[in-house]
């Protein structure tokens, strides 16, 4: 999604947990010019070398969590706190006046838990920068909410509207660790056989977008009678990889 500046002066972003995620949506955010940084603020918990990062990226650090849910503007509160998600929600929401938009980017948070803490979204940030995020919105979330969460964090990575029930499945996506395991396994240095793992499947995704074929079809092009390729699907087969994947990625949801 191509970068909009917010015009609407009264829409803020109060990243909750000033950790890693919330430095690299802040990051995001200020970069693309989605909102100026003065719009944007987090605050300490217990360890305040948290705040340089944002601090030289000229976002506000306010004295307590609370204070960032205090202003009666349409702030949009994004919690990226580790661990105790619900907790943290919980504790706040005394502080969190009806108009104010929820965005969870917490991973492994279950269903119930997600509706416990009643979040008007839910944004599934996975590793924005390199492989884009989804999100799903929460019941009292209007498709205005909707869009003004795709463009604040449209600004770190691609993203798309989905299910909740698919969130698991990104957090499944192992495959390039896993392959990257295996070279080392077989010899190769460290360094070399992630590069190559990312690049495998990294040209089967684009080889997979691009054809809009379906993946056993692309499988059945690749593979001739006897060939290597039968041979390393075979393996795999007898070790139960797809079972596996699957049921990994069922796990997660
Ligand atoms: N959706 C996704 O794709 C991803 C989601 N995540 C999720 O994002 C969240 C943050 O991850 P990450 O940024 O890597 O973690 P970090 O450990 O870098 O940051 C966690 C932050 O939470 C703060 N914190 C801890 N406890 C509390 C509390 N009780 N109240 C307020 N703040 C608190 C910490 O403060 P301090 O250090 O001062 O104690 C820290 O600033 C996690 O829930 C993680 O699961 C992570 C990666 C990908």
């Amino acid at each position: 999604m191509e970068a909009v500046p917010i015009q609407n002066e009264s829409v803020k972003l109060g990243l909750v947990g000033a950790g890693k995620m919330a430095k690299s949506i802040a990051r995001g955010v200020v970069q693309s010019g989605v909102l100026p940084t003065q719009r944007i603020s987090t605050a300490i918990y217990s360890n305040p070398n948290r705040g340089v990062a944002f601090q030289s990226l000229g976002v506000s650090l306010l004295p307590y969590n609370s204070d960032l849910s205090l202003p009666p503007s349409r702030d949009v509160i994004t919690f990226s706190v580790k661990p105790q998600l619900k907790n943290v929600v919980l504790q706040l929401r005394p502080f969190l006046s009806k108009n104010k938009l929820l965005v969870s980017i917490a991973a492994g948070v279950k269903l119930k838990d997600r509706r416990v803490c009643d979040f008007e979204v839910f944004a599934f940030v996975q590793k924005p920068k390199r492989h884009g995020a989804i999100m799903s919105l929460g019941g009292a979330a209007t498709e205005e909410d909707g869009e003004l969460v795709a463009k604040l964090f449209g600004s770190v990575g691609k993203i798309w509207r989905a299910g909740e029930k698919l969130f698991g499945a990104i957090t499944g996506l192992r495959a390039i660790e896993a392959l990257a395991d295996g070279g080392v396994a077989a010899g190769l240095p460290q360094e070399l056989a992630l590069g190559l793992a990312s690049q495998t499947v990294l040209g089967a995704a684009s080889v997979a977008i691009k054809s809009g074929k379906h993946a056993g079809q692309l499988k059945d092009d690749v593979t001739s009678p006897g060939g290597t390729s039968i041979a390393g699907i075979h393996e795999l087969e007898k070790s139960g990889f797809r079972g596996g994947v699957d049921e990994y990625c069922c796990g997660c949801c």
